[in-house]
């Protein structure tokens, strides 16, 4: 699989959560789900969790109560999670919560941070398929994508443990390499073991 590890893990007893991160239409909320459904845990999609709450849709937060009114809903989500000692879920990230430096540690601080990456033409055609994500709707999505991305992509890696580029592999691929990956993480002396997948032991048997 084409990934590598972006920092070392903290030596502090961590909370064994499994993040989401990366760019918009790379793949956070179908592996969350995919991982959900394998391991069991509980899932947290970061941009539902705040319509929910809201009662509204993302577009329409943009809209009307503008975008560092949304930026600080992801921010009270991740210090809530931290706050209620959340343990054992999948959480999913809205693309742009590395953009307020505040949250980096915060998701660190809640478990094992993947970034998963996609080169910009795979984002491209993943996000032209709706409109939901108020951020490219404007008359030049690819050059946006590419700013996007410029200033973004130190922020993701200093945000994640482990970076997967997702652009070529099927989603059992990266939800078994994940898990592989997560596995490892918690394999700290004080860390219960993830549970087995059937599916994902069957895979990497073959
Ligand atoms: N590995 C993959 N291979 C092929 N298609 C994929 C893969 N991962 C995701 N997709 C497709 O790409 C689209 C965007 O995926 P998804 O909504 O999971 O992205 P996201 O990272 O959650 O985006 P956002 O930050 O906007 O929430 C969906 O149509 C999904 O089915
Ligand atoms: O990349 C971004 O800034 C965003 C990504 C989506 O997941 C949503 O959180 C929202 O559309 C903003
Ligand atoms: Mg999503």
């Amino acid at each position: 699989m084409d990934e590598e590890t972006t920092s070392q893990a903290s030596s502090s007893p961590v909370m064994q959560n499994i993040l989401l991160v990366g760019f918009m239409g790379c793949g956070k909320s179908t592996i969350g789900r995919e991982l959900h459904q394998v391991l069991g845990y509980p899932l947290i999609d970061s941009d539902e969790a705040i319509e929910q709450q809201a009662g509204k849709s993302i577009p329409d937060i943009f809209a009307q109560d503008g975008e560092a009114s949304f930026r600080d809903l992801e921010t009270q989500l991740l210090e809530n999670l931290i706050q209620n000692e959340t343990q054992h879920t999948i959480i999913s990230t809205g693309g742009g919560i590395i953009t307020n430096p505040a949250n980096i540690p915060l998701l660190k601080q809640l478990g094992f941070v993947v970034w998963l990456a996609c080169s910009p033409e795979v984002i491209f055609e993943r996000t032209s398929r709706n409109s939901n994500r108020p951020l490219l709707q404007c008359d030049n999505p690819m050059e946006l994508i590419h700013t996007l991305l410029d200033q973004r992509n130190p922020l993701y890696q200093e945000a994640s443990h482990l970076k997967i580029n997702s652009s070529n592999l099927e989603i059992d691929e990266l939800t078994c390499g994940i898990l592989e990956s997560a596995r490892y993480h918690f394999s700290a002396p004080n860390c219960p073991p993830l549970p087995q997948s059937s599916a994902c032991t069957a895979r990497n048997r073959q």
